[in-house]
């Protein structure tokens, strides 16, 4: 039975299970339980803290695992990332109180309150730079109201946390996170995990494309073609029409309205758009 934790709370454990239930599997828990068995698809979901997922992954005691990008590195363990999940995004920040520090450069030697020593340390060590990293547990950012620390490293998402104690961002980003999919560093996947795998990207590509369906005059097929090449190749159709094909493709939901705009110009006619509700590619 493959084994999969996944996040018991927090940001990144509702759309984990939603993931997971869109992709065929049964994750829905009763009450409290931690762990929840999907007979029918032998698979076992083990609820565990985002944090700690990875230590169970890279130990080898479950197979896969969903946590975020910035744990995973945090925690410095032996796990590689399968896939991106495309929630739970946030990017990793350094912050001081308003006008105190302009650089990154000048939080050189000084107290940094954070939760994610790991990447404090390495960020620091990449830059030439020492820190007196202070590990907290969580609400960062009220350490340096307190005396504790001189500037913070957090996760930041809207900024609004950041704002509210008075703080203001220092320099660039040092990563961007957002959900991932992690196996043990080093282990070739199983045949289970492999299907997990094409589920659950499955997934991911019907929530980001749609389909497009429309006519076009032969004369302009090629540069149709250009606007919607698919994800492999556009499928073309004769119509009784002559000098008329149907064109069928992927396209990006983002993209949709602009593609039908650049389609209309062309000539091309009944553009239709449709969902799709679940794809293995
Ligand atoms: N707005 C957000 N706040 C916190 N974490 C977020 C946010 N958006 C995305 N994340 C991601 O969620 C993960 C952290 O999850 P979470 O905050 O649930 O864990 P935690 O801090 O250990 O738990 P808790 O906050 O419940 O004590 C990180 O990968 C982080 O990048
Ligand atoms: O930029 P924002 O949208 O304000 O979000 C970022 C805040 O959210 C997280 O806190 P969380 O609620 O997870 O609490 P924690 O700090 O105790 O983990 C994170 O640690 C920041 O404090
Ligand atoms: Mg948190």
């Amino acid at each position: 039975m493959l084994r999969i934790a996944v996040p018991n709370k927090g940001a990144l454990s509702a759309a984990s299970s939603q993931l997971l239930g869109d992709a065929g599997y049964h994750v829905k828990r009763d009450g409290a339980e931690l762990v929840v068995a999907d007979v029918e698809n032998d698979i076992e979901f083990f609820f565990l803290r985002p944090r700690d997922i990875a230590v169970y992954v890279g130990a080898g005691r479950l197979d896969v695992g969903i946590t975020g990008r910035d744990l995973l590195l945090d925690s410095g363990v032996p796990a590689r990332e399968l896939v991106a999940l495309g929630f739970g995004h946030s990017t990793f920040r350094y912050a001081a109180p308003k006008g105190a520090i302009a650089d990154v450069a000048e939080l050189d030697g000084l107290r940094i309150a954070t939760s994610f020593p790991g990447l404090v340390r390495a960020d620091f060590a990449a830059r030439g730079l020492t820190a007196q990293v202070v590990t907290l547990d969580g609400a960062v950012e009220t350490a340096v109201r307190l005396g504790v620390a001189d500037a913070v490293a957090d996760v930041v998402e809207t900024g609004r946390t950041l704002r509210a104690a008075g703080l203001e961002l220092v320099g660039e980003p040092v990563m961007r996170s957002e959900a991932i999919m992690i196996t043990k560093q080093g282990a070739e996947l199983g045949s289970a995990q492999e299907r997990l795998l094409r589920r659950v990207q499955g997934v991911l590509v019907a929530r980001r494309y749609v389909i497009m369906d429309y006519d076009a005059p032969t004369d302009v097929l090629e540069k149709a073609c250009e606007i919607t090449p698919g994800f492999e190749s556009p499928t073309i159709s004769p119509l009784a029409r002559e000098g008329w094909v149907a064109v069928r493709a992927m396209v990006l939901k983002d993209d949709v309205n602009r593609t039908m705009d650049d389609l209309w110009d062309l000539g091309a006619r009944g553009i239709l758009v449709s969902a799709i509700q679940a794809c293995r590619l």
